[in-house]
């Protein structure tokens, strides 16, 4: 397998060290190649994904991602400039983020609920495409707009691998996410997608939450969704409450697909560089380790696959069974590495 490895900012390169140690022990024909991206690199250099880089990366089978992002540069530059431009030029519209409550993991909402969705988040459009402008900037006249693209084309494949995933799943039930009562050109665009796409999978149930309502009901009823399928920025942040209520943001794994295969896809937590905890051996691999069972799925390794998400559960239900014992981030990668390699 040829990974590209780009640790990034903050606890990046600590998790993606973890992330590294697990796949080394369940799959020994690794070859790597780090790239030297993010807030160092764009202070000495100006740079934040030069060309001749990206390239490079088309030539490999997936990629591997810590977090970009860092207090002592601009908001925006190393998001927009490298992970956006990633996923954006490598065409990583199917943004997978399983939202799974594990066995023995506490979580805080009341009672045990069974949670146990994934949230199929457009990756290319919406707002976060770049489109908008600023005019008489620095003035009381001030005006800041941020459009959100939603095309035909990009809506319709996101959906339809949304239903395709629904018809893989047990429950074969889609929610489609958006917030139509308002936002009603593009809300209008994804809802007519679904009911015309749904046309294909009459065996999967499909049904429609406001993003405000099932923000809340990601809390109060998370049982209630399967698949959900969402646009950019909704996705971005039901997503991160659906860390909360499976066990922290430590534990929430993504990837960033073109399941086409054309580019190669890439991984990485959910969560950012976190400065507040960088540097301190504290953070939490698990998203990582659980990026990466992820990645080996993608590249057909499900064998390998099945054996570190296996780790991931058996570690969290120790864990579990040990709440007082505070754990490094080193501590973590091995115990989930050995673990791994155990079977
Ligand atoms: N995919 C990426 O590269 C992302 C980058 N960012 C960037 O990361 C920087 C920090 O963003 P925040 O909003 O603070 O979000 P964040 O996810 O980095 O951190 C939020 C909170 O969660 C904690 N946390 C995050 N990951 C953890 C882990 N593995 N173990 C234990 N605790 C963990 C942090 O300590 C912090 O208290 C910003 O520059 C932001 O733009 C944010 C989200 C995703
Ligand atoms: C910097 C953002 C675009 C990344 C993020 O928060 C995410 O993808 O969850
Ligand atoms: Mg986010």
């Amino acid at each position: 397998m040829k990974l590209a490895v780009i640790g990034g900012d903050g606890i990046g390169p600590e998790v993606v060290a973890e992330g590294l140690r697990v796949l080394r022990a369940v799959h020994d024909k690794v070859e790597t190649t780090e790239y030297d991206l993010g807030a160092r690199r764009w202070r000495e250099t100006g740079e934040t994904l030069p060309d001749s880089v990206l390239d490079e990366l088309r030539g490999h089978d997936a990629i591997l991602l810590g977090a970009v992002g860092d207090p002592g540069v601009p908001s925006g530059v190393l998001e927009r400039g490298l992970l956006l431009r990633l996923r954006f030029e490598l065409d990583h519209h199917v943004n997978l983020r399983p939202v799974k409550l594990y066995p023995g993991v506490t979580s805080p909402l009341a009672g045990d609920p069974t949670i146990d969705m994934v949230v199929v988040r457009e990756g290319t459009e919406g707002p976060y495409a770049g489109a908008g402008g600023v005019l008489r900037k620095g003035t009381p006249q001030e005006i800041a707009t941020e459009e959100s693209i939603n095309t035909r084309f990009g809506v319709e494949r996101v959906v339809r691998d949304a239903f395709r995933r629904a018809q893989r799943r047990p429950r074969h039930k889609l929610t489609l996410v958006h917030k139509n009562n308002v936002l009603t050109k593009a809300g209008d665009l994804w809802s007519r997608t679904v009911t015309e796409v749904a046309a294909e999978f009459p065996e999967i149930s499909v049904d429609y939450q406001h993003a405000d309502a099932a923000s809340m009901f990601f809390i109060t009823d998370p049982g209630r969704f399967d698949v959900v399928v969402t646009d950019n920025l909704f996705g971005d942040i039901i997503t991160d409450i659906g860390a909360a209520v499976t066990g922290g943001i430590g534990l929430a794994a993504s990837g960033n697909l073109d399941p086409s295969g054309a580019h190669p896809s890439m991984f990485e937590p959910v969560h950012g560089s976190a400065p507040d905890i960088a540097g301190k051996g504290v953070a939490d691999p698990t998203a990582t380790v659980a990026s990466v069972a992820m990645l080996l799925d993608h590249l057909g390794l499900a064998t390998e696959s099945a054996r570190v998400e296996k780790a991931v559960a058996d570690s969290l239900a120790a864990r579990a069974a040990a709440p007082a014992h505070r754990t490094s981030t080193r501590e973590v990668g091995e115990d989930l590495a050995s673990r791994a390699a155990a079977g």
